[in-house]
C-alpha cells in the first residue's frame, strides 16, 4: 500500500547488485511511495545486470563508484549535485565486502592484515565516505542517511568473524555521525536485518545453517523478509523518524533479545 510519504524526496541508492539485493527491495519500496532515485553499483560487470533494472525504473542517473575509490566519489556526487539541483534528502548504503573468503569461517584469530583492512575500507569507511560527500547536499535542508549492519557486530556470529569487528565499526560511525550532523537535521541511523539470502551472504560459512537456526530460535519463529527490510527503511528516510538518530534498530523477528 503506497502512502505517497516519500512525494518531492530525492535519494541515493548505494549497494544494488541483482533483484536480490536488499538496497533493491528498498529502492521499490521508496520509488512506490513517491521518491525519486538515483543509484551507484560496484563495477561494469555489475551494470550488465542492474542498468536494466534502473531504466526501467525510470531512473535517469546511474554510475559506477568503486567505494575503495576517492576520485569514484568525487566525480559521483559532483554529477548528482548537478543532476538533483544540489539538494539530496536521504541516502541508502546497503554495502559490504572486503574480507577474504577464507577469513569468512574458522577462528577470527586468524584474520589476515589484507582481510581486516579491506573489511574496514569497503564495509565501514565507504559509509564515512558517502555521508561526507552527500552532507553538502543535505544541510540547508536536513536529510536522512542509512547503512545496513548485522547482530554479528553485538555478539559472536559464527564465521561472521572480521566482518563483526567490522559492523561494530560502522554502528560507532553511525552515532559519530548523527552527533557531528544532528545540529543540521542530518540524521544517521542503522538496520540491523536478520540473516536473508543475497549474494553478500553468500560468502558467510555455512549461511544455510545460520538461517535455520535463526528461525528456530527468533520470537517471531520465523526468517524476516527483505519487504519488511525495506518498510522499517521507509521510516528512517521518511519524517515519520523525524526525532530519530544514532539508531541502530534491528529488523530480526526479535532474534536479539534471546538469550
Ligand atoms: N543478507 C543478509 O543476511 C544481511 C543481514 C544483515 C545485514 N546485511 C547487510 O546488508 C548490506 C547489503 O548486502 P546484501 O545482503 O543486500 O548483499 P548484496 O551482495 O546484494 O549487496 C552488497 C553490495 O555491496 C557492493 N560492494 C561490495 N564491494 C564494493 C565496492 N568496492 N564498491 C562498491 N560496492 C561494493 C556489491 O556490489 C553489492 O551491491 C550489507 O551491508 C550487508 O552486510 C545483510
Amino acid at each position: 500500500m503506497s502512502t505517497g510519504i516519500m512525494k518531492g524526496k530525492k535519494g541515493l541508492i548505494m549497494g544494488v547488485a541483482n533483484k536480490k539485493s536488499i538496497a533493491w527491495k528498498v529502492a521499490e519500496r521508496l520509488s512506490e511511495e513517491g521518491a525519486e532515485l538515483a543509484f551507484t553499483y560496484q563495477n561494469e560487470k555489475i551494470g550488465e545486470r542492474v542498468i536494466p533494472l534502473f531504466e526501467e525504473f525510470g531512473s535517469e542517473f546511474y554510475r559506477t563508484l568503486d567505494v575503495s575509490n576517492d576520485d569514484d566519489y568525487e566525480k559521483v556526487f559532483s554529477e548528482l549535485a548537478e543532476a538533483f539541483d544540489g539538494e539530496l534528502d536521504f541516502i541508502v548504503h546497503a554495502i559490504a565486502g572486503g574480507p577474504a573468503k577464507e577469513d569468512l569461517k574458522g577462528m577470527y584469530l586468524d584474520t589476515s592484515r589484507a582481510s581486516f583492512l579491506r573489511a574496514m575500507e569497503i564495509s565501514v569507511y565507504s559509509f564515512v565516505k558517502a555521508v561526507q560527500s552527500a552532507y553538502p547536499m543535505m544541510k540547508d535542508n536536513g536529510g536522512s542517511a542509512i547503512t545496513m549492519s548485522y547482530y554479528g557486530a553485538e555478539k559472536v556470529v559464527p564465521n561472521y568473524n572480521v566482518m563483526g569487528v567490522a559492523k561494530s565499526a560502522l554502528e560507532s560511525s553511525v552515532r559519530y555521525m548523527a552527533d557531528d550532523l544532528g545540529r543540521d537535521n542530518v540524521r544517521v541511523n542503522a538496520l540491523s536485518p536478520g540473516p536473508v539470502l543475497t549474494r553478500a551472504a553468500s560468502g558467510i560459512g555455512e549461511f544455510r545453517t545460520l538461517l535455520k537456526e535463526f528461525a528456530a530460535k527468533a520470537p517471531l519463529e520465523r526468517l524476516v523478509e527483505k519487504e519488511e527490510i525495506a518498510s522499517s527503511a521507509l521510516y528512517l528516510l521518511s519524517d515519520l523518524s523525524s526525532g530519530v538518530t544514532g539508531e541502530v534498530i534491528h529488523v530480526d523477528s526479535g532474534y536479539h533479545v534471546v538469550g
